[in-house]
């Protein structure tokens, strides 16, 4: 099944092809593949990567969304799939399609109970991330979310070694930004020459609901300090709010303000790998 032809890197990858870990399914046709990522858990990875393949989907594009987050899988539940599980066949998993038409791989789309644990050695969780890209028959689509387990462990590893990310979007909250653990995630990154597309500063402040001043609750301004330091590109930040925390019940963002600061994210996000495109081109 490996062939550069059907790889969402052609074009632009360095790679020697014979040092090249990533099988390709011949059968599916994906343009562009994100990965989500931080340096550590709780941050708001999951509800992002919902949220961004829910904005790109109303963008008119054609997404799916892979759950890598194999011991802790949330999206089908962010997606709102409560009940759906993915058919399969002797060769492909198919996934499952949501109501936005999006369509959404997840372990828990294959267990018969979500409530039951993972209790599985690294190897296996790795090899459960491998098939959702090269069983799962995703065909077309223009953009493919990765929710990427956290940290910087074996699957994530895993996941930069043997699926071909065009890039990632690094999500973080602001007394992270400045620690150690955000500089661990991004170094990784670059040195499996992957490209971080950007930042998104989660929980960034809250909102005051009756004056509707912005309360900083940690300091920003080391933050950007250390988003030039580090050479990154801030796609945008988000409040603490509840309209976010409660997508799963909702199924969207509630408020216009918010809606519109992450239309916004999502767009930085496209136009910041187009351009990068181009100058690769
Ligand atoms: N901007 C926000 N405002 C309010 N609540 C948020 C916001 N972002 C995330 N949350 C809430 O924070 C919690 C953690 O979010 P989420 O599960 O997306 O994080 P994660 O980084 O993917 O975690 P994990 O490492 O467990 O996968 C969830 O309860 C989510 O609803």
């Amino acid at each position: 099944m490996s062939n550069c032809n059907s790889c969402p890197s052609n074009g632009s990858c360095s790679k020697d092809k014979s040092s090249c870990a990533v099988e390709n399914n011949t059968m599916n046709n994906i343009k562009n593949v994100i990965g989500v990522m931080s340096g550590k858990g709780g941050v708001g990875k999951s509800t992002i990567s919902a949220l961004i393949a829910k904005n790109l989907s109303k963008k008119g594009y054609k997404v799916g969304v892979l759950d890598a987050d194999i011991t802790g899988p949330s999206i089908p539940r962010l997606l709102g799939i409560k009940n759906e599980k993915a058919k399969t066949s002797e060769q492909f998993i198919f996934p499952v399609e949501t109501k936005d038409r999006i369509k959404v791989m997840s372990l828990n789309l294959l267990i018969e109970n979500e409530n039951e644990p993972v209790i599985w050695r690294g190897a296996m969780i790795s090899n459960a991330v491998k098939q959702f890209w090269t069983d799962v028959l995703w065909e077309e689509l223009d953009y493919l979310i990765i929710d990427m387990p956290p940290g910087t462990g074996d699957v994530p590893l895993t996941v930069m070694q043997s699926i071909p990310i065009n890039g990632i979007v690094m999500i973080s909250v602001p007394q992270d930004m400045v620690s150690m653990i955000v500089s661990k995630a991004v170094n990784m990154v670059r040195k499996m020459d992957i490209d971080i597309i950007g930042v998104v500063e989660n929980m960034s402040y809250i909102q005051c609901p009756d004056c509707n001043k912005k309360i900083k609750i940690f300091d920003g301004e080391k933050n950007i300090e250390f988003l030039d330091k580090m050479n990154l590109n801030l796609l945008g930040e988000l409040p603490m709010i509840s309209s976010i925390g409660n997508i799963s019940i909702n199924g969207s963002i509630t408020d216009k303000d918010t809606e519109k600061m992450f239309d916004s994210i999502v767009t930085n996000m496209i136009n910041s790998m187009k351009e990068k495109e181009s100058i690769m081109q």
